[in-house]
Parts: C-alpha cells; structure tokens; sequence
C-alpha cells in the first residue's frame, strides 16, 4: 500500500451504487493506489456494506481505501483513512479519533496551511483545482507552481485534484505530485481499467 500514484474517487452518479465496485475494481487491475470513497447524500446505514465490500477489494490489489468527510463512517467500517477538508470535522479531533490510520487534508492553494496540516499529523495533502472540475464547477482554480513551492518545504506526499486528465496530469507530477485524484477523467471513459493504465504510465 503507498501513497504514489493514481487515486481514484466514486462519485454518486458516475459509479451508481449498482456499478460501483465493478467499476472499482477496474480501476484497480489498471492499477489505482487509492480509491476513496465520497458520498454526500446517503446515510451510514446504507454505506456500510458498499464500504466494507470497496475496502476488502482494495486489499485484494494491496490499495487503500479511504473515505471523506465521514470520520465516524471510517471508524465503523475500519476504512484505512479519511480525507477531510476545510468544511469538516476539525483536523486535531480527527487525528485523535484516527490514529494509526491515514489521514489527507485538502489544503488548496495554501503551502501555509500544508505545512500547519504535517504539523498536525497529515499523512499526505491535496491541493486543488488545478483546472476546472466538471465534479465540483465552482472550485477555485490555483495555480501549478504550489506544487513545487509545497514539495520544496514538506516531507509528506502531495496529492492534485481537480479537472484533471492524462494529457494535463504529466505537468503536475513532473512538478512533483505524488497522487493524482480524479473523478470525472477516469469514470467517463469507455474503459475504466486502460485509462488507469495510462496514467500510471504517467508516473514512470
Ligand atoms: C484527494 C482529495 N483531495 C481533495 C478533496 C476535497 O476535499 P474537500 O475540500 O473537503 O471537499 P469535498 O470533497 O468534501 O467536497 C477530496 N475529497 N479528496
Ligand atoms: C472532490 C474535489 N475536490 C477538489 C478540490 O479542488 O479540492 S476538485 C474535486 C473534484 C474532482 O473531480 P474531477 O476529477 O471530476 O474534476
Ligand atoms: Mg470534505
């Protein structure tokens, strides 16, 4: 498990919940480190079995399964992380709840506020939108040369989010990302498993 590489993100209507883990799973045979999973709507009751069964196929390709937002959610289904952001559950409370598990924070476009989150136990943070996301339209759009501000100063990985593609990805690792998250790039394709492949080529 390692967080380097492709982090895949379901989505309520690009992975309906019928699809889900078969879509998952092709992300994974094309090789994705991380699937998170990102729910805004429906309640723990129902997630549950949905989370159980996306973390046991994660572990069958040795990746790691993470959920947002949700800390009390991880905790029930003993997902491997969580990925909160500004809007949720304070970061040192989330950290004392998780210890012994992964925890990502969105930062933005903010160093600053990276190099606060390490200090606070971050195990990687994310920095986004670095194009416009057809996932989320009204994100902020910030600029490329934080990754390299952030990767000059901080031990931890760097996560990018946010419109990306194969083709506007190779900058942002050749800048330094470590992780690229996508949503959109990667379940819209005709083939969920090649288009894996070909960001993982990415990083070679
Ligand atoms: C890997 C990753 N990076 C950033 C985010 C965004 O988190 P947040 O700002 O809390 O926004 P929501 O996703 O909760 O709408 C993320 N989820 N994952
Ligand atoms: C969940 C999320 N967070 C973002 C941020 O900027 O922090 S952008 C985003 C959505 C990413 O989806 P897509 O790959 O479809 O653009
Ligand atoms: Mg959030």
């Amino acid at each position: 498990m390692k967080l380097k590489g492709l982090y895949v993100i379901t989505d309520e209507k690009l992975t309906p919940y019928d699809k889900m883990l078969d879509m998952v799973e092709k992300a994974l045979k094309g090789g994705a480190s991380i699937v998170q999973l990102r729910d805004k709507n429906n309640s723990d009751e129902f997630l549950i079995p949905y989370c159980n069964q996306l973390k046991d196929l994660c572990h069958k390709y040795d990746a790691i399964f993470i959920v947002n937002d949700r800390v009390d959610l991880a905790l029930k289904v003993d997902a491997d992380g969580v990925h909160i952001g500004e809007e949720d559950p304070d970061v040192v409370e989330v950290r004392e709840k998780t210890k012994g598990k992964i925890m990502g924070v969105s930062c933005y476009g903010s160093v600053e506020r990276a190099l606060q989150m390490q200090e606070l136990g971050a195990d990687y943070v994310a920095f986004g939108s670095f194009y416009p996301s057809p996932t989320k339209p009204k994100s902020r759009i910030v600029p490329k040369s934080v990754i390299s501000e952030a990767k000059k100063v901080l031990k931890i990985p760097v996560c990018v989010i946010g419109g990306l593609t194969v083709e506007n990805s190779k900058e942002l690792i050749d800048l330094g990302a470590d992780l690229v998250a996508v949503i959109s790039d990667v379940w819209t394709a005709p083939d969920v498993e090649k288009r894996c492949q070909e960001y993982l080529k990415l990083f070679k």
